[in-house]
């Protein structure tokens, strides 16, 4: 059950039932998803959507037109057309068990999706190029005197820098890490195998230039008493200045390129450089600042990428185009006729999920009112608020925005990358004991949507690829709620938003944290091998999740 805020006079509160509706949980998937384990739910949760939810208590969803998020690492642009769906307004505690079945809204527009994710990998690799023996490096032929003995000036080259490159990728274990500070990057164990794998941009050496090789002309020694070894060097030329150095896509920057060990304070600069610039590729609201020490920033750099969208994996497809619908309202949607809004039960009026906020509010690319600032739009429109990572303590990384948020304002989606349930549980294996990103899409099974199952279910994992609301940490108190908003239900209900909304008015720089295990049931024992809660809230169950499994460190 989603636990109802105290202090939120705008959310009504509802019965309870034992109708399991919203199940969705952060990082205890294990039990979520095993539906003999699905706890009752109240569909209070469910009853929240956008700010007029709050009110009405009416939960909503979204009507995608074409959810195709992002699935390469470049930039790309995405028609988004999306139609509201909302389970249907209940009237009385008496029908509320019927009334699981949502109802519309319908909302367009045009996003253009972009993704920061800055991730380079080399794309030769050491097998490709294959290992040449050291050997094979030339040497001129040597003209031999009567006597056998080599008297000719004999140049020898130096050895191919490609070939002492590929040296260096086909003998991992010699490879020693240059440029970032091992205290940065890579971090453990894993991320050094895959760096010697290339997997990051900075570790591997780029080509050396050849013009900065020097080179050495020798004559060899001649037999008996005569000359004296002489050798000579022919001197390296100036090396070019670094606006002129030509670096391969990946390489490292002339900066990392220095034989000098960079200084702790230049290694940080550059990543928070670095960082900035992986921000500023995402589009979809103001850039989010971090109020974070280095060494945790270097480590996000390193491993986290920003993204504005989903990121569809393997096997997860979006709906297609002919499903979509759009009304044509014009510039604004018309409450009493906009066919994106169902009808109440028992009545003729139509249920309109949000209200008019100063900020402006939700609606799909199909509709007329698209591109428009139309008051149903909401989710559509993105993110707003200026949001700031910084460092709770024994919490880990959390959220928080720059500026006071109102009850029942959107303040993001959470994305990541969306997998199928094998995947996730593959993912979850190999992760056990280390903080989950994982979110489970399984809100409208919950809702009685038949012919879904938990494992034929999506699962949200931000754990490399994510928007800031990745770092929102529980709160058995919290001051946001996480609002299911469809994506193109009829279609697909497996592929929806992932709303995070204001549950009450919240100062500037107060964290933001919602709760992760909304059907908790109050009476159950704390379990001690779960993972402790450390929200420090007068009414703290103690632990995340019901869940034995995930004893994961309070770190992100
Ligand atoms: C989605 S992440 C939240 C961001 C995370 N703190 C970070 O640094 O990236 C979830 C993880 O944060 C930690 N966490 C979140 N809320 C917590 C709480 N109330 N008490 C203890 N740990 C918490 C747990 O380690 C959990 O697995």
């Amino acid at each position: 059950m989603l636990t109802q805020p105290s202090g939120c006079p705008n959310v009504k509160p509802e019965p309870s039932n034992d109708q399991a509706t919203f199940v969705s949980t952060l990082a205890h998937r294990a039990p979520s998803f095993s539906p003999q384990k699905l706890a009752p739910s109240n569909p209070e949760h469910a009853g929240l959507v956008a700010p007029s939810a709050f009110r009405t208590a009416v939960p909503v969803s979204l009507d995608t037109q074409k959810a195709t998020p992002d699935k390469s690492t470049d930039s790309e642009r995405t028609s988004w057309s999306l139609s509201t769906f909302i389970p249907r307004k209940r009237k009385s505690p008496a029908v509320e068990g019927s009334e699981q079945e949502p109802v519309a809204i319908n909302c367009a527009h045009s996003t253009e999706i972009r993704e920061g994710t800055g991730s380079v990998s080399n794309s030769t690799s050491a097998k490709a190029l294959g290992k040449r023996p050291m050997h094979s490096l030339l040497r001129t032929p040597s003209p031999q005197g009567q006597d056998g003995v080599s008297r000719a000036v004999s140049v020898v080259i130096p050895p191919s820098p490609s070939a002492v490159q590929i040296d260096r990728f086909t003998a991992p274990a010699q490879v020693e890490f240059t440029g970032l500070n091992e205290k940065y990057f890579p971090i453990g164990q894993e991320e050094k195998a895959k760096s010697r794998l290339r997997a990051y941009p900075n570790v591997p050496p780029s080509p050396p230039n050849k013009r900065l090789v020097p080179f050495t002309m020798t004559v060899p020694a001649l037999p008996g008493p005569s000359k004296k070894v002489q050798a000579f060097s022919v001197q390296k030329p100036a090396p070019p200045p670094p606006s002129t150095v030509r670096r391969s896509p990946g390489s490292p920057t002339p900066e990392l390129q220095s034989q000098e060990p960079m200084s702790s304070s230049s290694i940080a600069k550059f990543l928070r450089k670095k960082h900035r610039k992986k921000l500023k590729r995402i589009s979809g609201g103001p850039e989010t600042r971090f109020d974070v020490d280095d060494e945790r920033l270097a480590a996000l750099s390193a491993n986290f990428f920003f993204i504005g969208d989903y990121r569809l994996g393997p096997g997860v497809e979006p709906a297609a185009d002919d499903f979509l619908t759009g009304c044509d309202c014009g510039h604004e949607c018309d409450p009493q006729t906009c066919r994106c809004l169902v009808e109440e039960l028992e009545s003729d009026e139509l249920i309109v999920a949000y209200e008019r906020q100063p900020s402006g509010t939700i609606c799909s690319s199909r509709c007329s009112c698209a591109g428009h600032d139309c008051w149903n739009h909401v989710v559509q429109r993105g993110r707003q608020v200026r949001l700031e990572v910084f460092d709770t303590g024994k919490r880990g990384l959390g959220l928080r925005s720059l500026e006071p948020l109102v009850a029942g304002q959107f303040i993001d989606c959470y994305w990541g990358e969306v997998l199928t349930t094998e995947d996730a549980d593959a993912r979850e294996a190999a992760r056990e004991n280390q903080p989950s990103y994982l979110f489970s899409l399984d809100w409208f099974i919950a809702e009685g949507e038949s012919h879904l199952s938990h494992e034929g279910c999506y699962v949200v994992d931000s754990l490399k690829f994510g928007g800031a609301s990745r770092f929102i940490n529980h709160s058995c108190n919290p001051n946001c709620k996480i609002i299911p908003v469809s994506v193109n239900r009829l279609a697909d209900p497996r592929l929806y938003y992932l709303g995070f909304f204001a549950v009450r008015d919240i100062p500037a720089r107060e964290e933001l944290t919602f709760d992760y295990h909304p059907n908790w049931d109050g009476s159950k024992q704390i379990d001690p091998n779960a993972v402790k809660c450390l929200c420090g809230e007068p009414n703290c169950r103690g632990q995340l999740w019901p869940n034995s499994r995930k004893k994961g460190k309070n770190t992100g």
